[in-house]
């Protein structure tokens, strides 16, 4: 990690148990991830790491245990959070309104898209829009749910590259994916590790 950029950032979860509908999914998740730091969130179709995404972003309450955080965290879903309507400039330009200046470093080869409207967009290239709104929001702790998805070999390359140079200045991530990841130093929890 580079010193002195974007230090302090932390992620810890402590027992965490997930329940939806009438089922608990999962029961007893921990850990604490500091900068530099990312998880690989594993487990067949189902088990709950989108919950346990959720859960670590505030969006569900667990069911039991809390999360602890510090710096600002960045959702990356299924969702890319932009304006459907808008072209794909001005409504990243919302985002940067909203967030600021951010590490903005990310090349998610968008250059020739920026007067297209969003919902013209292919799957991958509105997976790569989200990624880049994620990326430039300047947040310390990433939560990427299937970040591969959609993607085909070059920008999946180029997505994990950006993980590793935001874990290089400082940053955290935590990614659920069904597929394998490249990244180096990565910690992996399984959900199948936790049923109740
Ligand atoms: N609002 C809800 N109410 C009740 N059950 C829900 C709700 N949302 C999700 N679930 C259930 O919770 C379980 C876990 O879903 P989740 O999306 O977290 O799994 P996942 O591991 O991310 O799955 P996948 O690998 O298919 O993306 C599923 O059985 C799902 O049907």
């Amino acid at each position: 990690m580079q010193p002195g950029l974007n230090n302090g950032a932390r992620l810890a979860a402590y027992d965490i148990a997930c329940r939806r509908g009438d089922r608990i999914l999962f029961k007893g998740v921990s850990f604490e991830l500091a900068p530099g730091d990312a998880l690989h969130l594993a487990g067949p179709n189902g088990i709950g790491k989108s919950s346990l995404i959720r859960i670590l972003c505030g969006l569900l309450r667990p069911y039991h245990g809390h999360v602890e955080s510090t710096g600002q965290i960045a959702l990356s879903d299924e969702r890319p959070a932009l304006d459907m309507h808008l072209p794909l400039q001005d409504a990243l330009d919302f985002w940067q309104r909203i967030d600021g200046a951010g590490e903005g470093r990310a090349d998610f080869g968008l250059e020739n898209l920026l007067d297209v409207p969003v919902r013209y967009l292919s799957t991958g290239q509105r997976k790569r829009a989200g990624l880049a709104r994620m990326a430039a929001s300047g947040g310390r702790i990433w939560l990427l749910d299937e970040p591969l998805n959609g993607l085909d070999t070059h920008w999946g390359a180029a997505a994990q590259a950006a993980v590793e140079a935001h874990r290089a200045m400082g940053g955290i991530a935590v990614i659920a994916s069904h597929q394998p990841l490249g990244l180096s130093r990565l910690r992996t929890l399984s959900l199948l590790d936790h049923l109740p």
